[in-house]
């Protein structure tokens, strides 16, 4: 009631998982030398919307701002980081980020995400280190097995390339490419006038699956060296995540990119347990050619709403009652540097729907004070 479709309030347990996953990836990130970066939650909407970028303005919450110039809620972070670092000198630089994004298009409109970006690294240096920096992350927060999927954007953008299809039915054939539709691939394809390109395409439907995927490529490929050092890559950054984390990885040879800007390899994390989709990332060195450069670039971000979901229990404090009185109160707040790692809760009355270790009483006689284990 009195709150738009999907917006809530929360109590609670799920706001304690999120920090406790927001806390983790803080600890992380600063131990493998990340540095926190922060940008406003308003922004003008040609950040997001320019050709370089080509988010839709339709996604986005926007308003007029006084001089009649478009402003949004941050709707990505890559972005926004982007256009702040866009003067920075050009040394490696690791940044995190921990905030909301907002979009029309999910319940609620706020999102939380926690997410890297890697900068003028060696590409292989850069990827690798965005997927054991999110193993790692996954592995401090007990999530349990995950698996990495990889794939890369030019498969599907270079067998696209020589066809001559309208925007129209491009865009219908990256749709049915990305929800795996095969004959409809196909169909859409042979509009493009040539037959050898469009049973690639619909060949890529079915390219997904363990790392063998990239041997069988390599011998149908073998005629193509643009395509073949896409599979070299893929192949080193499966090995360097296998060697350094303990994540299975998984490979998709036709995954379509979900973001306009991803240039490269991309890559998504599932839980394996539900199936959850928990990250999503990719190599965006074209993003940064709106400010006349061309900068090695790629991260990645979590759905903290998805790990706090999945994360267990995180208080394990020894939770004591101290039971007080308006009288006592003083002196029940003074026990508390005797228990300093534990929960001390102040109440007249133990509550009933909690599980006390300890109960504790305070009490007054003849003057005196004492503490009545109960
Ligand atoms: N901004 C992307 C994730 C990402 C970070 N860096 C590169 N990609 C997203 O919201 O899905």
């Amino acid at each position: 009631m009195f709150l738009p479709a999907g917006s809530r309030d929360e109590m609670g347990a799920s706001i304690d998982h999120r920090f406790h996953v927001m806390e983790v990836f803080r600890k992380v990130m600063t131990m493998r030398g990340y540095t926190l970066i922060s940008t406003p939650v308003v922004e003008y909407a040609s950040t997001f919307t320019n050709q370089y970028v080509d988010m839709k303005l339709q996604d986005m919450m926007k308003w007029f701002n006084p001089e009649g110039e478009i402003e949004v809620l941050r709707p990505d972070w890559t972005t926004s980081i982007a256009r702040a670092l866009s003067t920075q000198a050009k040394n490696p630089q690791k940044w995190g980020y921990i905030g909301s994004v907002f979009k029309q298009s999910i319940p609620g409109i706020e999102s939380h995400q926690i997410g890297v970006e890697i900068l003028h690294y060696p590409p292989l240096m850069g990827e690798g280190e965005s997927l054991l920096m999110a193993s790692s992350l996954l592995k401090e927060l007990k999530m349990g097995d995950c698996l990495i999927e990889l794939g890369h954007t030019e498969i599907f953008e270079s067998l696209v390339r020589p066809l001559t299809l309208s925007q129209v039915d491009e865009k219908r054939l990256r749709q049915a490419m990305h929800d795996k539709k095969k004959d409809e691939v196909y169909q859409i394809a042979l509009n493009g006038k040539n037959q050898q390109s469009a049973i690639e395409l619909a060949s890529l439907v079915d390219a997904f699956g363990s790392l063998d995927i990239l041997s069988e490529y390599e011998e149908r490929w073998k005629e193509r060296t643009d395509l073949l050092e896409i599979l070299a890559h893929l192949k080193k950054l499966a090995r360097i995540v296998e060697a350094s984390g303990s994540q299975e990885i998984l490979i998709d040879l036709g995954r379509v990119k979900n973001l306009p800007y991803y240039s490269g390899t991309m890559f998504r994390g599932f839980l394996k347990e539900t199936g959850a989709d928990c990250f999503s990332g990719g190599r965006y060195d074209r993003l940064y050619e709106q400010f006349g450069e061309r900068n090695s670039a790629v991260g990645l971000a979590f759905d903290v709403d998805v790990l706090a979901e999945h994360v267990e229990e995180t208080n394990d404090f020894t939770h004591i009652c101290v039971i007080a009185s308006e009288d006592t109160f003083v002196y029940a707040e003074q026990l508390r540097t005797k228990y300093k790692d534990a929960i001390v809760d102040i109440q007249t009355e133990p509550l009933a729907h909690i599980q006390y270790d300890v109960m504790l009483e305070i009490v007054e006689k003849d003057g005196k004070i004492e503490v009545l284990e109960r």
